[in-house]
């Protein structure tokens, strides 16, 4: 299971629901990648016209949990703001904290999002942190308290997959809390490679919202996920600089 806070899942996969070209291609492909996480972000949420039309209502919301992000925040303060709302309008206590410093890479500003999961753990929300890959970063984090770290794979739609695994091997040797790649991924490879580094989950949007069949991706996703995840488990052989035989020697003929 994957615990964060208070909260349980069986799948490892949380779910972006941005960008889909479509309200039911996104339900079909929601249920395809067997999420039980959906993120969304609140600006997109019409919270003081409930009557408009969202693209929430598609989906049957008493099988999912809902994590709001405050993506559009630019500072701690708007961050805070943001996820008070979402509170105050009864979506999840648990808040994906993303406070962004750059336009061109939409890189998280980590002294911003710092502040801001100060304020959010007192206020006890249930504080999962977009960060950059960044050992420091996700240790002093988990030490002020937060319920997981999301450090990124490479940039929020960019796709290019994880582009230091080397990092996010030690961000998750030694965290306390899930760890959940979050960001950049493109492919099922991706996917799996993040589960099979040890992360307890992985979020992604992109990847599935802009396949050219995003329903059949987001299975594939789910699919990719669970096997990195087996694959972990399971232990894989020692890397070794030179090959070693498959078949047993004993018995062969020697001259
Ligand atoms: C931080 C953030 O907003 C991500 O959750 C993003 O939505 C997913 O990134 P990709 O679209 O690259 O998967």
């Amino acid at each position: 299971m994957l615990t964060i806070g208070q909260h349980s899942f069986k799948s490892r996969l949380l779910l972006g629901t941005g960008k889909f070209s479509d309200l039911q291609i996104q339900t079909q492909a929601v249920e395809a990648s067997g999420t039980e996480v959906l993120t969304f972000a609140v600006r997109r949420l019409n919270l003081d016209q409930p009557d408009e039309p969202n693209f929430l209502e598609h989906l049957d919301l008493t099988q999912y949990t809902l994590l709001p992000n405050t993506a559009g925040a630019r500072t701690a303060e708007e961050a805070v703001r943001i996820a008070r709302l979402a509170r105050a309008s009864g979506l999840c206590d648990m808040i994906k904290v993303e406070v962004i410093g750059d336009d061109q890479l939409i890189l998280p500003d980590p002294l911003e999002t710092v502040k801001a999961c100060e304020i959010l753990l007192a206020e006890g929300f249930t504080v999962l942190p977009y960060i950059s890959d960044d050992y420091m970063l996700a240790k002093r984090l988990q030490q002020i308290g937060v319920h997981a770290v999301m450090p990124g794979a490479s940039p929020i739609g960019s796709g290019r997959g994880i582009l230091n695994p080397a990092m996010l091997e030690w961000i998750i040797a030694d965290a306390r809390v899930p760890v959940i790649v979050d960001a950049g991924i493109r492919s099922p490879k991706d996917a799996a490679y993040a589960m099979e580094l040890g992360a307890d989950a992985v979020l992604l949007n992109s990847a599935v919202s802009g396949a050219d069949d995003p329903v059949k991706m987001a299975l594939a996703m789910k699919l990719a996920v669970e096997s990195g995840r087996l694959g972990k488990e399971a232990g894989m052989i020692p890397l070794r600089n030179y090959a070693v035989a498959s078949s047993p020697s004993e018995g062969m003929i020697t001259t």
